[in-house]
């Protein structure tokens, strides 16, 4: 029999004007445009099946990821999807070690970014064609066939296949967070109805951009403190605002307010300085949650061994896809470190439920200090949107990786021409 192969890769610069309502805003990133760089993988299958796998980007720059998932695209046209999930580990290693692309990267920034995309949209494919969400898709697999997705190299001295293989159980659910009350650039009246209708909906976990200005952010998590009372859960997100000592420093004026985690306290490289940053604000009951930009599985692999982070944020988007992301929950596992998602920016919720809800079925099977966070942004740009019930991601049905968007949102949000860019430039709100 004849396999379907791949016969295209079409990808598109898709970016929503979220800058103008500080939607996303954070102390290093004042003015996000929430964006994508849109995969979609057309095959010569009579079904009509298709593969969409996105990269989330801020704007400026998603040209640049785009160039580079054209740049990956030889690897995939052409190929047949089962000889690339039969060997997926082999394909994965074609993409991240591209002979002349590894240099500008290796699997890390711009090429990484691009890697994901690409890689997202095969497994949304293959899920689509096995009639399965991704992550039934991941529950149902074989040990073996799991770990023959990753790519062991550079992680063998933390994990190894053989202790891949006897790290599964099996149970089921999914408790959020949300970080939509408090952007930096919101007021506090905002700020306060924001977190008075989130506690109305069910919400018990929240999230405060901080690090631009010490007193505001005082005043900001005392409002948000007062309002959400002494049992509901805070954590701190910096964004790699302060230097290792200024982290120290800083979270310590802000500890009264019992945040459980300070996020991104400095360079997401410097995982030294994190594990400084964790020793110090340990006996303050504050732990270091980072990953959203941590390059590779290798970095986390280091941040583990160097007791630098004591919550582990795992990002779809970032990542080379799902095969790498396996990788770092096994890790994760075991080091005992708990796994709570990064999901702040367009269709990282929709992609990374399935990941988490993979981790608690297959992997960790506990729910103990984890949560996915939640942000309530574009979602109905989405084919299947996430779906929240009592703070909680309901497990998607639709087989895929949630990844596809609407036709109409793509064709508005396209940049530089779709509708949407071309008006607000016609009034005079942005430049190209
Ligand atoms: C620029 C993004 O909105 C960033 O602030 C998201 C983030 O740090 C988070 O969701 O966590
Ligand atoms: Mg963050």
């Amino acid at each position: 029999m004849v396999k379907e192969k791949i016969t295209g890769l079409t990808v598109t610069d898709i970016r929503f004007p979220t800058s103008l309502g500080h939607h996303g805003s954070d102390a290093m990133h004042t003015d996000p445009d929430y964006s994508a760089a849109y995969v979609i993988l057309e095959t010569d299958a009579s079904d009509g099946i298709k593969g969409y796998g996105l990269t989330f980007t801020l704007g400026r720059g998603t040209e640049v990821v785009v160039c580079a998932i054209k740049a990956l695209s030889r690897h995939v046209v052409g190929r047949a999807l089962e000889d690339i999930v039969n060997n997926f580990r082999g394909f994965y290693r074609e993409l991240s070690s591209d002979g002349q692309l590894r240099w500008i990267g290796p699997e890390k920034g711009v090429v990484q970014l691009a890697t994901a995309a690409v890689l997202n949209a095969v497994w949304d494919l293959w899920a689509k064609k096995e009639g399965k969400p991704l992550w039934k898709l991941l529950v149902d697999m074989t040990p073996e066939q799991l770990v023959s997705c990753i790519d062991f190299r550079y992680i063998t001295d933390a994990l190894t296949e053989e202790e891949a293989l006897e790290q599964y159980m099996l149970k089921n659910g999914y408790p959020a967070y949300t970080t939509s009350c408090a952007w930096l650039g919101y007021p506090d009246d905002q700020l306060k109805k924001l977190c008075t209708d989130a506690l109305k909906e069910g919400w018990t976990r929240f999230k405060v951009k901080v690090g631009a200005d010490l007193q505001d952010d005082a005043r900001r998590c005392k409002l948000i403190r007062d309002l959400i009372g002494p049992e509901n859960k805070l954590m701190l997100d910096a964004n790699q605002r302060w230097e290792v000592n200024e982290a120290i420093s800083w979270v310590k004026e802000l500890a009264v307010f019992k945040p459980i985690w300070i996020e991104e306290p400095t360079s997401p490289d410097d995982i030294l300085g994190h594990a400084a940053i964790s020793k110090a604000l340990a006996p303050l009951g504050i732990g270091v949650a980072t990953g959203e930009q941590c390059h590779n599985r290798v970095m986390f692999k280091q941040f583990l061994q160097a007791h630098a982070l004591q919550y582990l944020q795992i990002d779809s988007c970032r990542l080379g896809s799902v095969n790498e992301n396996l990788s770092v929950l096994l890790m994760a596992k075991k080091y005992n470190i708990p796994v709570c998602p990064h999901a702040g920016g367009v269709g990282l919720c929709e992609l990374v439920q399935h990941l988490i809800i993979f981790d608690y079925i297959s992997v960790s099977g506990s729910l103990e200090n984890r949560m996915c966070e939640y942000v309530d942004h574009l979602h109905e740009h989405f084919k299947y949107p996430v779906a929240i019930q009592n703070a909680s991601y309901m497990p998607p049905k639709d087989p895929g990786y949630s990844t596809e968007m609407k036709p109409e949102s793509v064709s508005q949000y396209q940049f530089p021409d779709g509708e949407i860019w071309q008006k607000l430039v016609r009034e005079g709100k942005i430049e190209i």
